[in-house]
Order: structure tokens, then C-alpha cells, then sequence
């Protein structure tokens, strides 16, 4: 299991939630428990993709940045954070990220990108979810059995026009690179985070997935060798990312800019009545006491936008089961259970 490394909270079995964070001494108000390692896997939506910072996530309200690395289509506030976005990303890295760019810009009229708004159908069960990536598979395999017979590679082969997501691709690459460069950070950090086996939300987000699997794997054959672009990691990204992700917002919290998942930070419960606040502090965040805390007690950050404090516990169970799939066993809520609140 992922360890915190902190003298103040440590990770432990929680009744009805799977594993918390406990507090191993009194905590005081605004003292700072946890500051998270950057994004293990993340995206920057394709929508900001201009205004986002690469490196830091600095958002520039709209405005285009002034540093932009022509050819992977990534931007910065900096020429420092360019450099430092480069030495981290290494060639192969960004290798990677041109074909994407270069294929997700070109085709970019031609993507349909319908699953999102699909958003009322039934969610897809196992067998249906194990069937779509084993069609995925059997497509991969023959596209790589082809790409070996011949030698002459189309440059950005579309494998479906309908139903691919550049935000979807650009998660998965980030993940697949984290796999490839640091694999002992994905066994030790990734794969123990709670992971959701059906984490589809209709059909059509499935074959999204899917889809955006096959189109990496025919885009980047030089990351095709059987283990670094598989469908395992990518539904090992998909799942735990539906648990684990964090938004990554503006400042005044109206506009989703991307996700990543950050493992340090990945076993605080939810509470509907939260005792650490969290902050983004660049592509880091950090996590402060929101008022006393004594020893053993579950540290808690909220999953909702902070209007659940007006929520009955209805409400807010319903919220926390159709976005994130669990029923809400936090204190407050067993207590307005119990009561019969409604
Ligand atoms: C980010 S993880 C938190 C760490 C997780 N408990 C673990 O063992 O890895 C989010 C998942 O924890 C569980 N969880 C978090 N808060 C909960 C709560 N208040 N009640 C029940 N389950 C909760 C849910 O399964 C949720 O999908």
C-alpha cells in the first residue's frame, strides 16, 4: 500500500470506506498535513490547451501563453517552465507528444466527440466492458501484425472517425509514459489506488475509450511493444482515474481545465463535513487542517463543490453515488440516517 510520508496522518483500514488517513498526533488549525508530488497522469483539456501551462497549470483567463513548443502544441507561462517540462518529458516522451498533437490537429474537424454528452443511459457491466476492449485487443493486434509487414507507415492513420476524445488520448499517453519511464513508480503508486470496474458512463463513452486506445496504438508504433502500450495500463488509467482524479479548475473554480490523479494525495475519504481543505498550488496541491483535529481521527477532505452543507443527506448521497459510485458512510451522514433525515 502507498505510504504518506508525514509524521502527522498515516494511511489505515476505515470502516465501510475502503483505507483513510488518520492523524497520528493533535493536529491544530491550518497546519499543513500533506503537500501531493505532482501529477502521476493528468490532461489539460484540448479546450485550454493554449492557455494552460504545460508545467505549472498557471491559467491565463483566456489569453493565449507566450511560450509555445511548436510542435507538440503544448504552451507555457515561461521559458523555465518550458525547459523544465523538457528534461522531465525526455525524447521519447516527446516524441510521443508530437504525433499526438500533430494527429489530434489534424483530424481535429473530422473527431466526433459524443460520449460526453451521453450522460443518461445505463452504464455498461463487466461483460459488456471485458467484450469492448477484447474487440479493441483483436483490432490492435492485427494493426500491429500489419504495421511489421509493411514498411511504409501512414503518418496519422485515423482508425475511426466517430467517437474519439483528444482529452481521453492525452490522458492515456501521460499515463502509458509514466508507466514506460517509471515503472516502479506505477507498482508502487498507481496500482494500489482504489480502481472502479465499471467506470464507464454509457456505452458510447466505453467505445471512446476503446477507440482512443486502438488510435494511440496506431499513432505511436514506437511505443506499441507489448508492454508499454497495452490495454491493461489503459484500463488500469481509466479506472483509477474515475476514482482518484482531481479536478484541475481556475482559480474562481468556473472552468474545468483537466484532471490528473495524484497518489499521494489519493486516500483522503470524503466527508460532508470535511476536516482538511485542499488548495492547488500550481500542479501541486496541498492540504491544511480546516480546524482541530485530535489523534485517530479520519482526516477528510470533501468530493462535492461545498454546497453540501445545505444538502439533505438525500441529496447529497445521490450526488456522491452517480458521480463518484459510492454510498456516502461519512459521520454526518450515518448520524442524519439514523435520525431518519431526509
Ligand atoms: C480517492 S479514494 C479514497 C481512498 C480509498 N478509500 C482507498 O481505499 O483507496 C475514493 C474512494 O474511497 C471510498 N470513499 C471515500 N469516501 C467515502 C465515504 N465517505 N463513504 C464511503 N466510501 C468512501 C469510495 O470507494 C471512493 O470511490
Amino acid at each position: 500500500m502507498y505510504k504518506i510520508t508525514s509524521n502527522l496522518v498515516h494511511v489505515q483500514e476505515i470502516a465501510n470506506a475502503g483505507r483513510g488517513v488518520l492523524a497520528k498526533q493533535p493536529i491544530p488549525t491550518g497546519t499543513l498535513l500533506l503537500e501531493s508530488d505532482g501529477p502521476a497522469a493528468h490532461v489539460v483539456h484540448w479546450q485550454y490547451r493554449k492557455e494552460v501551462c504545460a508545467q505549472c497549470f498557471r491559467y491565463n483567463l483566456g489569453r493565449t501563453l507566450p511560450v509555445k513548443h511548436a510542435s507538440t502544441g503544448k504552451v507555457f507561462c515561461s521559458p523555465e517552465c518550458q525547459s523544465a517540462w523538457m528534461s522531465e518529458q525526455g525524447e521519447l516522451a516527446i516524441e510521443a507528444w508530437e504525433k499526438l498533437y500533430g494527429f489530434v490537429a489534424l483530424k481535429a474537424n473530422t473527431i466526433v466527440q459524443d460520449h460526453v454528452f451521453a450522460t443518461v443511459c445505463a452504464r455498461p457491466d463487466a461483460i459488456e466492458i471485458e467484450a469492448a476492449w477484447s474487440k479493441g485487443d483483436k483490432t490492435v493486434g492485427q494493426m500491429r501484425q500489419q504495421q511489421t509487414a509493411s514498411s511504409k507507415k501512414k503518418s496519422h492513420p485515423l482508425v475511426s472517425s466517430q467517437n474519439i476524445d483528444p482529452d481521453i488520448l492525452g490522458f492515456l499517453l501521460s499515463g502509458l509514459l509514466l508507466q514506460h519511464h517509471n515503472p516502479n513508480a506505477w507498482e508502487a503508486e498507481m496500482l494500489p489506488l482504489a480502481a472502479d470496474p465499471t467506470p464507464y458512463t454509457s456505452n458510447r463513452d466505453l467505445e471512446a475509450h476503446v477507440n482512443s486506445y486502438i488510435q494511440l496504438a496506431a499513432i505511436l508504433p514506437h511505443l506499441t511493444t507489448d508492454h508499454h502500450l497495452t490495454s491493461n495500463i489503459c484500463r488500469t488509467l481509466i479506472s483509477t482515474a474515475n476514482h482518484n482524479a482531481f479536478g484541475l479548475r481556475s482559480a474562481d473554480g468556473d472552468e474545468y481545465l483537466g484532471y490528473g490523479v495524484y497518489p499521494s494525495a489519493s486516500y483522503f475519504n470524503h466527508s460532508c463535513s470535511p476536516n482538511i481543505s485542499k488548495q492547488r498550488v500550481g500542479a501541486m496541491w496541498e492540504f491544511r487542517a480546516a480546524r482541530d483535529i485530535a489523534v485517530g481521527e479520519q482526516c477528510c477532505i470533501t468530493y462535492l463543490g461545498g454546497d453540501e452543507k445545505h444538502l439533505t443527506v438525500l441529496a447529497r448521497r445521490a450526488r456522491l453515488e452517480s458521480i463518484w459510485g459510492f454510498e456516502c458512510a461519512c459521520p454526518r451522514c450515518l448520524e442524519e440516517d439514523r435520525v431518519g433525515g431526509q
